[in-house]
């Protein structure tokens, strides 16, 4: 019922902001197009001076990369990033800096790293160099000063935080120790298109998939009943609310000087960071006393909270290491944040992009159909954890679901610490590095047919039979390598193989009446996570 409340407050205080903003983009558009004018002809002109006095200075060690041309004045290269910069970049690195290129991205220098090579030197050799983040207002906003995991500088903080998640949260013991959640979500899931296959109705997956992944996390967080008080959904509004956020192109990242000319600018491109982080504080605060209260009304005898147990959600768990870890309650929404906006998204993509890839090739999805009904003796109510350990066509087509399309294909972005020199170019310090891996997944001189959908290059005999995601091939990179790498990637795998598993044993699929297969389309859309444009709707056959 408390949540009932709590979900109708943030309800109607979304819609008061929304009635904010529309009275705030006129006024945005008055002051950023029309009184800033005249400045910015004048900063026009001072950049284009700035550029050719740059270009003469040889101490300056980034005029020395190879850079595309058409730089223009203010906005430098941004004009060359299309709606999936993920793709521009990689045309963009063929043509002008295969290994590393510099792009201006307004004043931002950025430095694209697009090589195997040049990818190990940033996030192998260099590592310690390259670990840390840049910093962004939005996600100052959004993670309480990043002091979560995914955008927190390299330091003392990040240190402890990725600690904490890589050995209490994210281990491979607690993953293990969370498979009895995983299976009574995947059985939910399976119910409901066993419904819909009795009945011969479409199933939208991409709804499916997503609310499979998104209920799986917030049990992760915060235990068994989260669903059954509807919060679930509100986990998802707010993960998909800091996802656009996140994602999306502020201007004031690569117009820093707007922000201090401008504070109305400034404040309204905060104002949905700072709405959306006062939904989190109410959510995840109600959420924190439950569970503190809880804990305290507990024997501790009969009930000691010991970080590898499967019953111990995250809250509980960040509760017991509060002292150890010297945690104040805005790192543990920080980190409890993270766990959503990393952990929802790139699975549920890397299932969705599976199917549709499935659905393409019918050979290919006979072919594991076959394998997974080859493992799992007929009459089994679910593919269990144990049976996955054989299923290498499984395994191989979650890898080329992965190698084509990273759910993070640009990788978060990397700040240099220091200078450092990479493939005979010198990065200075504080510079901002993105390592392209989709690009790398895609590389000519790595991967035979580098565009088609093919596990077979992974099975025994094929080209790509011992390269693995752990980290250490850095032509296949989803999960990043070194120490910013996803901590997240035991659970990510276990996660997308027993739902794609299960998926495979208990269904066949065809497309809804009139579809070929030729009109699933791989087309997709830039964000936080690279999606599919297109619903995946099937309609799902009881085997
Ligand atoms: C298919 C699924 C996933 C993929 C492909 C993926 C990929 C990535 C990538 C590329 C990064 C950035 C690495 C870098 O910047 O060098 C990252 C970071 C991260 N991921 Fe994942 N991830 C997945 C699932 C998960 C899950 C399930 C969780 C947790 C529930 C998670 C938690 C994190 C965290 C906390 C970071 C930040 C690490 C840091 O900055 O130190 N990820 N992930």
């Amino acid at each position: 019922m408390m949540a009932h409340v709590l979900i109708d407050e943030l309800v109607q205080e979304a819609a008061a902001q929304q009635r904010a903003l529309f009275i705030l983009v006129p006024l945005l558009f008055f002051s950023l197009v029309l009184l800033p004018l005249p400045l910015l002809l004048r900063s026009l002109a001072s950049s284009t001076r700035t550029r050719s006095r740059a270009r003469r200075d040889s101490d300056d060690p980034l005029s020395e990369f190879p850079s595309p041309p058409r730089r223009l004045p203010v906005i430098g290269h941004l004009h060359l990033m299309g709606a999936l910069p993920h793709i521009s970049l990689a045309e963009l690195a063929f043509r002008h800096g295969p290994e590393v290129m510099l792009l201006r991205l307004g004043s931002v220098p950025t430095v694209v790293v697009s090589s195997p090579r040049a990818a190990e030197a940033v996030l192998r050799t260099h590592d310690h160099i390259f670990a840390s983040r840049p910093r962004t207002m939005v996600a100052d906003i959004i993670m309480y000063g990043a002091t979560d995991s995914c955008f927190a500088p390299y330091g003392d903080h990040f240190r402890k935080a990725r600690k904490l998640v890589t050995l209490h949260l994210l281990s491979a013991t607690k993953v293990r120790s969370q498979r009895p959640a995983r299976v009574e979500e995947a059985r939910l899931v399976l119910g409901r298109i066993r419904e819909a296959a009795a009945a011969n109705a479409p199933v939208d997956m991409s709804e499916v998939l997503h609310s499979f992944v998104n209920d799986l996390v917030c049990r992760f967080v915060s235990g068994k009943f989260s669903q059954e008080e509807g919060r679930n959904k509100l986990f998802r509004e707010l993960t998909d609310i800091n996802a656009a956020l996140l994602g999306g192109f502020n201007a004031m990242e690569y117009f820093p000087i707007l922000a201090r000319l401008f504070e109305l600018f400034s404040k309204v491109a905060c104002a949905k960071a700072k709405a959306v982080r006062k939904r989190w504080d109410q959510l995840l605060d109600k959420l924190i006393d439950d569970h503190a209260t809880r804990l305290m009304s507990r024997d501790r005898k009969d009930d000691a909270v010991t970080t590898e147990q499967g019953d111990t959600d995250f809250i509980d768990v960040l509760l017991s290491l509060q002292e150890e870890y010297g945690l104040t309650r805005d790192h543990m929404k920080a980190i409890l944040i993270d766990m959503f906006e990393a952990g929802t998204d790139t699975s549920y993509v890397t299932l969705e992009f599976a199917m549709a890839h499935l659905m393409r090739e019918p050979h290919l999805m006979a072919k594991l159909h076959d394998e997974v009904r080859r493992t799992v003796p007929k009459g089994q109510e679910m593919v269990t954890e144990d049976d996955l350990t054989n299923m290498t066509y499984l395994k191989s087509v979650i890898k080329e679901t992965l190698r084509l399309h990273p759910p993070v294909p640009l990788l978060i972005p990397h700040f240099s610490r220091d200078a450092c020199n990479i493939g005979g170019y010198t990065i200075p310090a504080d510079t901002r590095v993105i390592v392209n891996a989709r690009a790398l997944g895609r590389h000519q001189s790595y991967w035979e047919i580098p565009n088609e959908f093919l596990p077979e290059r992974f099975m025994d005999g094929g080209n790509a039979n011992n390269v693995d995601f752990k980290g250490r091939d850095f032509h296949f990179l989803p999960f990043g390598s070194g120490r910013r790498m996803c901590p997240g990637i035991h659970s990510a795998t276990v996660t997308t193989e027993i739902m794609l598993a299960n998926l495979m044993y208990h269904f066949d699929w065809e497309l809804p009446v009139g579809l070929k297969k030729e009109d699933v389309d791989m087309v997709e859309v830039f964000g936080i996570t690279v999606q599919r444009r297109q619903k995946l709707v099937l309609v799902p056959k009881i085997a």
